[in-house]
């Protein structure tokens, strides 16, 4: 027998159990309808005399992803989450969750509020809600520490980790972990638990367990959380809410979670990372200015690939590659380099083997000297050194070797694309995939597509950037593609700031308190002050003579400032060499300290060009380097590069440290307000009228003369605007 129509669907399976399956495709999210099925399934389960007992499940092998995130920031209606888990755990009939797929925030509290779980072995399961800016506001914060302890809730719930159902079984999350059908198996158990009592499986009446170093505990987990924020709210909120499971009754504690969770559902934080959640999927559906789009475009298939030039960032790409499955083949030209890239490579597998209990797959990868080797490739990924001669030469040999339509991938960050692809036989099956260091942890892609390249290229390196487990964005062709095109002015910024009077560390803590892990002089010191160098002299921008003047800060009739090349004429390239913006004791190590010489260089810098030094606070630091980089967001959507605002704010999340609790550069923009970011523009433009970077977009024009519409609305205008150029 069964109800069609509600979101929840109520069958009665093996004579006497009432089957209530959660119908809300993809992930059965916790809609307001689907709410209401399950309050209505569970009272005509609980109120059916035949029923004996109970089993919660999810329709296509997916129990529940949670609230539904698409319902907040409406007027939300439908019963209230709480009340409905309490009903469940109140039952006087064994009710089971039969956990498939994944139960994660709200879903995990629904089958916290059960008597009993049992997930299938693939399941992956946990209280997500931090990473949105939230805490589990539906009894998770109080259901979960006293089902697992207070340590191990802390962990999962300040984290938003997912387990596995092993890890969930160890952890005491779940009862049973079964590989065949969860459902089948929590049908049978149920009927073995009819007719008990279930008053010791109702959570909620558990005491909580005390760890014995209670107080040391939370000091110790709320200054490890504070630091790893970095001024995100929701991971202190949720150690408060775990912290009142341990110390009040369950009521008590239910109050306190709801309290902080009201602090929370409203911020501005968690409207940023629900929008980042969104914009991480939005980028998924690309297109490209031809029109083409991603439902439209197939991917070829790749079944073997190679990598070219093992350095750093080769040997993050195969380790990357190999990972996923796929056979490759690295090749180094240089023999010694071959043997030690060989080792590096299986040392980054087995500690990824190790750390995620999976074999190795060093059997995925054949090592050649020879170019050779490739033949057979379906797709070829380069990572030579950053010089377009040399490209343009392994290209050639390339396009040579390969067997026809095989894919030519470039990992630079910066050079020419399409004037590469100019130079094949086959140029449309050109394009770059620019990965970022450590090339086997950093989860940003950013797939660049010239003019030529075709539709068909794009969609394959989107689709093996995906396979990765890669956060893949497609991008336009043009100098430093989107994230390191948007660098510039912010680097730049940061230079004259230290010319105005600021110091390294004045400008590094403005932009570490705003979130980032890293201000943009300790940034430097990390990637190497040698590396910008490099291109500025390959932009011929590093005059030989420094002689004192206006001239010497002046280049293509722009200011500019020779901070950075000065040092490393120096040789301060920062940690490398021990010595940058800051000072390291010894090359290689990583704790940056203030630097007296430093301090003193500026001085005398400033005295020789003539420039008097004034006193700069944080908010002018970040307007400054923040508002110029959005700047050139805008100036990116308007030339088409990017598609839209949530590809450059998922670029800069996820490939530059830009806090997620800010949802990235354009978010932050429509935050702050587009009127107030084009006035700070317009004022320090007027006050520095040889800056280029400074002058406001006319998109931002166009956007603010619109009334400054919702960032959702964005592409609409830069339709139009695109349109009447
Ligand atoms: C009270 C309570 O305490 C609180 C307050 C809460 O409960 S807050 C909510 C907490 N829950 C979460 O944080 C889990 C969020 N979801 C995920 O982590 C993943 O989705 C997934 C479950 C691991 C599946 O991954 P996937 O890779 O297979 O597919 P997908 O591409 O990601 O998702 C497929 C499609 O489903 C949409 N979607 C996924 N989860 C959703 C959700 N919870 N609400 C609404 N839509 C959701 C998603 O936008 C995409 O849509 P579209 O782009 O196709 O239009």
């Amino acid at each position: 027998m069964c109800d069609k129509g509600s979101m929840a669907q109520y069958t009665r399976v093996s004579g006497f159990v009432g089957l209530i399956t959660l119908q809300n495709p993809p992930v059965n999210a916790l809609s307001a309808a689907v709410r209401q099925g399950i309050v209505d399934m569970v009272e005509r389960a609980l109120s059916d005399p035949i029923v004996k007992s109970v089993v919660i499940c999810g329709q296509n092998g997916n129990f529940c992803g949670g609230a539904d995130i698409k319902e907040f920031g409406t007027n939300m209606s439908g019963p209230p989450l709480v009340p409905m888990i309490d009903a469940i755990e109140a039952a006087n009939k064994p009710v089971v969750a039969a956990i498939e797929g994944s139960a994660l925030g709200g879903g995990l509290e629904l089958a916290l509020g059960c008597h009993y779980r049992i997930a299938h072995s693939k399941a992956r399961l946990g209280l997500p809600e931090v990473t949105l800016g939230l805490l589990p506001a539906a009894g998770g914060t109080q259901r979960l520490s006293r089902l697992i302890g207070v340590p191990a809730a802390l962990n999962l719930i300040t984290t938003g980790i997912h387990v596995t159902a092993a890890q969930a079984l160890q952890l005491g999350i779940v009862d049973q972990v079964t590989d065949h059908n969860a459902v089948e198996v929590a049908v049978t158990f149920s009927l073995s638990v009819a007719g008990q009592s279930m008053d010791a499986r109702r959570i909620s009446t558990y005491p909580c367990p005390l760890p014995s170093d209670f107080d040391a505990l939370f000091e110790g987990v709320m200054q490890k959380v504070r630091q790893s924020a970095r001024g995100a709210i929701a991971p202190v909120a949720c150690v408060q809410a775990v912290r009142a499971a341990a110390t009040l009754p369950y009521t008590k504690g239910m109050e306190r979670e709801q309290e902080l969770m009201a602090t929370l559902f409203t911020s501005g934080q968690a409207r940023a990372q629900q929008y980042c959640f969104f914009a991480q999927r939005a980028v998924g559906r690309w297109r490209m200015p031809s029109g083409a789009r991603w439902e439209t475009s197939k991917p070829m298939p790749v079944h073997k690939a190679a990598v070219i030039g093992l350095g750093t960032m080769g040997r993050g790409i195969t380790v990357a590659l190999a990972q996923t499955g796929l056979s490759v083949v690295a090749v180094e030209t240089q023999e010694k380099q071959l043997m030690e890239a060989k080792q590096a490579v299986s040392g980054m597998l087995e500690r990824g083997a190790k750390r995620h209990g999976v074999a190795p797959m060093l059997d995925r990868i054949s090592y050649s000297q020879n170019i050779q080797a490739v033949a057979e490739v379906d797709l070829v990924i380069e990572a030579v050194f950053e010089d377009m001669a040399l490209k343009t030469e392994v290209f050639q040999q390339l396009s040579a070797v390969c067997k026809p339509g095989t894919l030519l991938c470039t990992n630079t960050s910066a050079l020419d694309v399409d004037k590469l692809a100019s130079e094949m036989p086959n140029p449309e099956l050109v394009v770059g995939m620019h990965f970022f260091a450590p090339a086997h942890v950093m989860k940003l892609l950013e797939v660049v597509y010239g003019p030529r390249s075709s539709p068909q290229a794009v969609a394959t390196a989107m689709q093996l950037g995906k396979k990765m487990g890669k956060v893949s964005v497609a991008v336009g062709n043009c100098r430093g593609f989107v994230g390191n095109r948007m660098l510039m002015p912010y680097l730049q910024q940061a230079f004259f700031l230290l010319e105005e009077g600021a110091t390294p560390e004045l400008v590094d803590r403005a932009l570490e308190e705003f979130g980032f892990p890293m201000g943009v002089f300790r940034m430097s010191d990390l990637s190497g002050l040698d590396i910008g160098w490099r291109v500025r002299k390959r932009d011929e921008l590093v005059e030989p003579d420094m002689a004192s003047g206006q001239s010497a800060r002046i280049r293509q009739g722009s200011r500019y400032s020779p901070l950075g090349d000065l040092l490393c004429e120096q040789g301060r390239f920062g940690q490398k060499t021990g010595q940058g913006w800051y000072r390291y004791d010894k090359p290689g190590s990583r704790v940056a300290r203030s630097d007296p010489w430093l301090h003193s260089f500026l001085v005398e810098y400033r005295a020789r060009h003539g420039l008097v030094p004034r006193s700069i606070d944080h908010q002018e630091v970040l307007e400054r380097c923040l508002y110029a980089l959005i700047n050139e967001g805008f100036r990116i959507l308007e030339d088409g590069i990017a598609a839209g605002p949530e590809d450059i704010d998922v670029i800069y999340v996820f490939g530059y440290g830009w806090p997620r609790h800010r949802g990235g550069p354009m978010f932050y923009a429509s935050m702050v307000g587009l009127a107030k970011i084009l006035e700070r523009l317009e004022h320090y433009q007027q006050a520095h009228p040889d800056v280029p970077y400074l002058q406001p977009s006319s998109l931002l024009r166009r956007l603010v003369a619109s009334d400054s519409p919702p960032i959702h609305r964005w592409r609409e205008v830069i339709k139009k605007y695109q349109s009447q150029l």
